[in-house]
């Protein structure tokens, strides 16, 4: 396991976005975050990365990489989880819990290639250690960059400034440059919101060609992606988890149905008085 949830909660004034959320993720697990609209997703993805600071409940993570910048109070707990409930977006993201925002931080203006430079370097250039160990550390960036276009298809633009690549290309720039932070858990918001019907395959193959070797949670949705290529979905529902299993335990599961159907309330029994049946806690 590299994440958990512990009863994350967060509530706007009388509008509870999480509610009480126990989660846990997988190394190497490609899970999907569904919901109807304002079911608390990007509240949630805001909680794991430090962007919100939860009401209530905790979250924990186990950075694979030796010598994490450890907890807020600065000390890795003995059994290689740490307490981030109340880290920053800047320590999440240094810890190896990266987000990537839907193409807000690409520099439109500078080439494709330097947009992963920078990162590459904004990332190396935090460790302190590593910098002063390797005078080459520029060529260093440059050389990461090549290899990480190279995996997301985009080597052939790498002098292209980033504005001029299709919204498809855009969409996998964003995993490039959140591939450069070395991450553990890529979280990505929507990855093929405004991509064309042709382009989103090429977006998909890149996903689960990273989530080969990272832990990947998706915002998606286009349910044909989501039910492709999750080894798992959650699902949210007025902040609670109501479902969360493989594709096929969440496509049969009565309060996802309802749920996306309008009808669920989070009270309602089904007619047999049991949810759990489907993997589904309602
Ligand atoms: N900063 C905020 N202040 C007040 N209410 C908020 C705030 N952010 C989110 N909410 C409310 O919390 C609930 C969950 O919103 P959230 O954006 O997390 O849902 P979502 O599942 O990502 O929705 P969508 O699919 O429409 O983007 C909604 O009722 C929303 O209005």
């Amino acid at each position: 396991m590299v994440l958990w949830t512990s009863n994350l909660t967060k509530r706007f004034g009388g509008v509870t976005a999480v509610d009480s959320v126990d989660f846990s993720l997988e190394r190497g697990e490609l899970c999907s975050v569904i919901g109807p609209n304002g079911a608390g997703k990007t509240t949630f993805f805001n909680l794991l990365t430090g962007v919100l600071e939860p009401t209530a409940g905790s979250i924990e993570f186990a950075p694979a990489r030796d010598g994490g910048v450890g907890g807020t109070d600065g000390s890795d707990s003995p059994n290689g989880r740490i307490d981030i409930t109340d880290a920053q977006p800047h320590e999440t993201a240094l810890m190896g819990l990266h987000r990537s925002y839907q193409i807000t931080n690409i520099f439109p203006t500078v080439s494709v290639l330097e947009n992963v430079r920078v990162a590459a370097q904004a990332h190396r250039g935090s460790d302190s250690w590593q910098f002063w160990r390797n005078v080459n550390a520029f060529d260093d960036h440059y050389a990461e960059a090549e290899a990480i276009l190279d995996r997301i298809g985009l080597t052939e633009y790498a002098d292209r400034t980033a504005q001029n690549l299709s919204h498809g290309e855009k969409r996998n720039l964003e995993i490039g440059i959140a591939l450069a932070g070395d991450p553990d858990v890529l979280l990505l918001d929507e990855p093929t919101a405004g991509v064309s019907s042709e382009d989103v395959g090429q977006v998909t193959d890149i996903i689960e060609d990273v989530a080969a070797d990272h832990a990947v949670m998706l915002i998606e949705h286009n349910m044909d992606v989501v039910m492709g290529i999750s080894d798992r979905i959650a699902v949210l529902n007025r902040g609670e988890l109501i479902a969360d299993g493989d594709p096929e335990t969440v496509r049969n599961s009565e309060a996802v149905q309802r749920a996306y159907l309008g009808g669920y309330d989070g009270t309602e029994e089904t007619p047999d008085g049991d949810d759990t049946a489907t993997g589904v806690s309602a």
